[in-house]
């Protein structure tokens, strides 16, 4: 096997939740991960977040889209370059870079199947001095994938350097759910068996929508009105009625491919309505665990959902197995997404691929992700 050179990238995530910037630094070779570097976060303010999520749902070149374009490019700009200037000992070779998701249409229910990532690379290169890789998803949608999720292959990455002898499942709940299936004993991610991963469902973004709407709140703080309330089993059943449920993965969904689920809890109480919308996600994380090759020794929980305790709780009941945030394997939970395309662009630099038939579904490996050198 060809030596790699091990370096240090930064990478970046601007999630569904629309809440801000993640930064990460992260050592490695694309392969293996040597170690973790600090991390950092720049909150949109109200005004920002307006502007993005008025671009939800656009393409390029449609209105409000040149705006988006701009707030995710400077916040990212700010973040980067104090994280550069304060952390001299971990100085970039790379960043991953990948951008505000405004559409994700890998199917071509609209026309072509497109995915659209808000930012330019190129932009964020020339200002920070630094090679940027970004635009991840595009050519693996180009070539009949769904260009999501990214992450697994940094996942196995995750497990490994964690040191898991046996399968386990990394579980991501942003405002979507995604989980990795993996098998830590293969030698590479693109091995056959070592990997099955997809988007499970929508996981907190339909409970924040809630919480917003019906509370003025930003979300259900660490579970607590869930908690006080009952899930409504008929709704939960409907809701896994949902075509998306039968599909065989690989699939991946757009934030808002769920977007009935609102008013089918509209008679419910505040609390009993909160209850429900969680437990329906927990019931997608469960729909989807049909689909792994065998039951993983435990699932490790990433992203803001595993501070939902309601959540938590529901998952655990669900399996026989170990249910537990992913601080349990000494990682991240708030960064693992940034890491990730650290990791990636890592994996861009050595020419090695980002996504495959068990992780997005395309045909081929494909190395995603357009390099742009600093002029
Ligand atoms: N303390 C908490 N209690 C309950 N829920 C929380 C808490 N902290 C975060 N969350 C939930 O997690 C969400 C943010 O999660 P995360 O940052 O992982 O999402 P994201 O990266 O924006 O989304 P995605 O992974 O879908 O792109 C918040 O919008 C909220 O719903
Ligand atoms: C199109 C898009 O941006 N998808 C995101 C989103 O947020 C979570 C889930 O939906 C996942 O598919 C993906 O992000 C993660 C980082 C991924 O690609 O692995």
């Amino acid at each position: 096997m060809t030596k790699l050179k091990t370096q240090w990238a930064l990478g970046t995530m601007s999630g569904t939740s629309l809440d801000g910037v993640d930064a990460a630094f992260l050592r490695g070779d694309g392969r293996r991960i040597e170690g973790f570097g600090p991390t950092g976060y720049r909150p949109y303010t109200e005004a920002e977040r307006a502007v993005l999520r008025a671009a939800l749902g656009r393409w390029p070149g449609e209105p409000g889209v040149a705006e988006a374009a701009e707030v995710v490019e400077t916040a990212h700009a700010e973040l980067l370059a104090r994280m550069i200037a304060d952390h001299p000992d971990c100085a970039p070779e790379v960043i991953g870079f990948h951008g505000q998701t405004l559409a994700h249409d890998p199917l071509g229910l609209q026309g072509a199947p497109r995915t659209h990532q808000a930012g330019d690379g190129a932009v964020l290169a020339e200002c920070l001095g630094v090679p940027v890789v970004w635009d991840f998803r595009s050519s693996d949608v180009m070539l009949g994938g769904q260009g999501a999720p990214l992450a697994p292959y940094f996942h196995f990455a995750c497990a490994q350097y964690a040191g898991m002898v046996a399968p386990v499942a990394l579980l991501n709940l942003g405002g979507v759910g995604n989980v990795t299936w993996l098998d830590p004993r293969a030698e590479e991610p693109e091995q056959a068996g070592a990997i099955l991963a997809f988007d499970t469902g929508p996981a907190n973004a339909p409970l924040n929508d809630l919480m917003a709407a019906r509370l003025g709140m930003a979300c259900d703080e660490g579970g607590d009105l869930a908690l006080q309330g009952r899930a409504d089993a008929a709704v939960v059943a409907g809701f896994l009625t949902h075509p998306y449920f039968l599909k065989m993965p690989p699939k991946s969904l757009d934030r808002n491919d769920f977007h009935g689920i609102l008013d089918a809890v509209a008679d419910l109480s505040d609390a009993d309505a909160a209850a429900t919308l969680t437990a329906c996600a927990a019931a997608a994380v469960e729909r989807g665990a049909e689909h792994f090759p065998t039951l993983p020794e435990a699932i490790y929980v990433a992203g803001g959902g595993r501070l939902n305790a309601a959540l938590m709780v529901e998952l655990a009941r669900r399996f026989s197995c170990r249910v537990e945030p992913i601080e349990d394997l000494g990682l991240d939970g708030d960064m693992l997404e940034a890491q990730a395309f650290a990791h990636l662009a890592l994996r861009v630099a050595q020419g090695l691929p980002t996504s495959g038939p068990a992780t997005t579904g395309v045909a081929a490996q494909v190395g995603g992700g357009r390099l742009s050198q600093p002029g």
